[in-house]
């Protein structure tokens, strides 16, 4: 998945019509919104195809007129252009751009393929699957261009959810980003927003980018964030969830254990707490600023116990791994979230114990904050964010070698210094420095070194 920019809006097709109506009521008409979308369009399109000619299949609503003046712009800028057609255009706007448009048009069944193929036949308003006929031609035409450039969204791409379509090497996404540009497989290829100048306002975005200060000069280890990680079975899982809070800028982490245990890192506070009535005198210390449970914590009767004892404590509360799978769908009513903030960091699977998501993974992440009163961090390939109040931002760049054993570790580690350290907004820092960490360390990461490579982001936020 490209690189998409920070803190854009994304905007459901109904918002995304709404914004147009909008603009239409303030006097633009809608031939005069599709001529912007064409020059966006001709623009990239003349910029990819470098000379090689272009093949746009034209479709017969507004993603079809879109194609129509992207065609007659880049003919009019000397590119060898040709139109494979789907049928007569039945948008009225889309009917003048045809009209328009005065070059070699095809129908789509009986077009000579090129290496640079504009798909411009279905936008948001994918009603349905393609016929068979128009399928067949679709695939043959594909298979032989060298360069797939999708208008708006790849062909038949659920606009809400990211599913299905054809397969693009770059999306032109038009006046705003869609649920499908940053959830689904990456179908869509490389994605580029073109500004329509359509005025949106979404409570969804990308991920911003993090305001990151250094420590006030008169801060201690203390007021710098003290945090307790609760471990358990697996020591590793707590060791890196620690060391990434440590290192992503937590002042004081005490790693609570079930075992006498030693070893780096020695910045380290490491307690052995040997039930769940050692961990109440250890949380019994109002200076802790969050407490981490789940990495390692296992599933058993001393792991409920722990669990238990975490949530009857007045913290700050980062729940993660076993702990999101023994609240289950009690998540809500335990939790309590009146008195404290409560970040979740589920997998899909860890997820669907909890919930019962509806829709998209954005829409089904934003009811479970709402339901739980809890911020969730969903995991996956794009990592939606969700808080309480309906906002949501969602990292849908990040490395695929994420998909690694101990990486949920490190980013539950984050969210929680991020919380003991007072970041106004832990869980979009913490996503984000994980998503960079990642980015640094590059192919064939373990989680391990994604901790060294996590401090520089702290000291230069710009990277
Ligand atoms: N978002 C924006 O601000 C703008 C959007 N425009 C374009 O307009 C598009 C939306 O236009 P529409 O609402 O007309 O929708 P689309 O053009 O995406 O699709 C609707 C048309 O396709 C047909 N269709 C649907 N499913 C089909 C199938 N399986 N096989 C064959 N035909 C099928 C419908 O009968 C209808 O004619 C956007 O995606 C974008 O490309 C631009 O023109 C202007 C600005
Ligand atoms: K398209």
């Amino acid at each position: 998945m490209s690189r998409l920019p920070a803190g854009a809006p994304i905007v459901t097709a109904a918002q995304m019509r709404a914004a147009e109506e909008a603009v239409f009521a303030g006097g633009a008409t809608p031939l005069a919104l599709m001529e912007r979308a064409g020059v966006a369009v001709a623009r990239q399109v003349a910029r990819l195809a470098a000379g090689r000619p272009i093949l746009v299949l034209a479709g017969t609503g507004g993603n079809g007129g879109d194609g129509y003046a992207a065609a007659r712009l880049l003919r009019e800028a000397g590119c060898d252009v040709r139109v494979a057609s789907l049928g007569p255009p039945t948008h009225p706007a889309a009917m003048t751009m045809a009209a328009r448009w005065t070059g070699p048009t095809w129908p789509l069944a009986s077009a000579a393929s090129a290496p640079v193929v504009v798909d411009a036949l279905l936008g948001i308003g994918a009603a349905r699957p393609f016929a068979a006929e128009p399928a067949a031609a679709l695939d043959r035409l594909l298979a032989l261009a060298d360069l797939r450039i999708a208008v708006d969204l790849p062909s038949g791409r659920d606009p809400g959810t990211g599913e299905g379509g054809i397969q693009a090497d770059v999306t032109i996404a038009l006046g705003a980003l869609k649920p499908a540009h940053v959830l689904g497989d990456d179908r869509a290829g490389h994605v580029l927003l073109a500004d329509l100048s359509i005025p949106l306002a979404s409570d969804w975005s990308t991920l911003s980018r993090p305001t990151l200060r250094p420590p006030r000069r008169e801060a201690t280890k203390f007021t710098r964030g003290k945090l307790v990680v609760v471990g358990g079975a697996m020591a590793g899982a707590g060791v890196l969830a620690a060391s990434a809070a440590l290192h992503g800028g937590a002042g004081y982490v005490i790693l609570a254990e079930p075992e006498r245990r030693d070893g780096a890192p020695h910045a380290l506070v490491r307690r052995h707490v040997a039930d769940a009535s050692a961990l109440a005198t250890l949380l019994a210390d109002d200076g802790i600023g969050a407490v981490l449970v789940g990495p390692g914590l296992g599933r058993d009767e001393a792991a409920q116990a722990q669990l238990a004892v975490v949530l009857a404590s007045p913290h700050d509360l980062v729940i993660d791994g076993d702990a999101l799978t023994l609240l289950g769908r009690e998540v809500g009513a335990r939790i309590g979230t009146d008195r404290r903030r409560v970040f979740l960091t589920p997998h899909g699977g860890e997820f669907s114990r909890m919930f019962t998501g509806h829709g998209s993974k954005i829409a089904a992440t934003a009811g479970a904050a709402a339901a739980s009163g809890a911020t969730v961090i969903h995991k996956g390939p794009a990592t939606v964010i969700a808080d309480p109040s309906g906002r949501v931002q969602v990292a849908a760049d990040a490395s695929s070698w994420l998909a690694s054993a101990g990486t949920g570790d490190v980013l539950a580690g984050l969210v929680a210094a991020r919380l003991a350290a007072g970041d106004e907004h832990p869980a979009e820092t913490a996503v984000w420095l994980h998503g960079r960490a990642a980015a640094r360390v590059g192919a064939g990461l373990i989680a391990d070194a994604m901790i060294p490579a996590l401090s520089p982001l702290l000291d230069r936020p710009s990277t």
